[in-house]
């Protein structure tokens, strides 16, 4: 039997992953003592993140070369914009933050990148493009999420303990799986040059990753403050 595409891209951004769980602002979210403050930016940039992610599973489900794929696409897209995001607009609540005011949040720097590098790749290549840009993101939450829940109280964490929950959830860890078994059937037939390609997007989607805990951490927009504009 041939190995698994993702053994392969594991092993590749396994230290990357694992720098994760080191990071001050995931490692407080585990042990419970995350600002807020913090928390409640990367709720924000999240949710902008999370409209234009969702839109990369629309354009997944237009790409598919089969019923199938288009399926577990639309599925993700519904799942998105229904299980994942009612996290953020339950946390948002908690702030007295209005679903609206959520969404008109205005990209930082890091969210912008990020969002424009997988939507970038994937408009310029077929379904497998799409399928790596979004690999990272469903699969390192889950991985994040389910190692979380084996810290102590972690999931009973009073204010964190939902965000725990849902990462680690039997329903979220179906999601990057099908990610997860969407990349490995496409990768089956292909050529040595082009999984090259999809893994270097899985490497930079994962920094990326990295990028999106420091930006939170740091609270950071961009470089010089709008309130500093004309
Ligand atoms: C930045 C980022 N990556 C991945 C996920 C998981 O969907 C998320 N919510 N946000």
């Amino acid at each position: 039997m041939q190995p698994l595409f993702t053994d392969r891209l594991w092993k590749k951004v396994e230290p990357i992953w694992k720098s994760y769980l080191e990071h001050p602002f995931v490692k407080g979210l585990g042990e419970g003592w995350l600002d807020k403050e913090k928390f409640k930016h990367w709720m924000k940039q999240d949710y902008v993140y999370l409209i234009e992610y969702s839109r990369l599973f629309a354009l997944g489900s237009a790409k598919a070369n089969d019923l199938t794929t288009m399926t577990t696409f639309a599925n993700l897209l519904h799942s998105t914009l229904h299980m994942e995001m009612d996290l953020h607009r339950n946390y948002a609540s908690k702030f007295s933050i209005t679903a609206q005011e959520l969404e008109e949040t205005e990209a930082a720097a890091t969210t912008t990148a990020y969002t424009s590098y997988m939507l970038n790749v994937s408009q310029r290549g077929g379904v497998e493009n799409t399928i790596a840009a979004v690999l990272a993101c469903a699969w390192s939450y889950n991985y994040i999420g389910k190692i979380l829940a084996t810290w102590p109280n972690a999931l009973e964490h009073e204010f964190y303990g939902s965000w725990v929950q849902m990462y680690s959830s039997d329903e979220f860890t179906a999601l990057a799986n099908d990610c997860i078994d969407l990349i490995n059937a496409i990768a089956k037939d292909k050529p040595e040059h082009e999984l090259a390609l999809l893994e270097d997007i899985v490497v930079k989607t994962s920094y990326f990753e990295y990028m999106f805990w420091d930006m939170a951490e740091n609270q950071a927009m961009w470089p010089i403050p709008s309130t500093a504009l004309v």
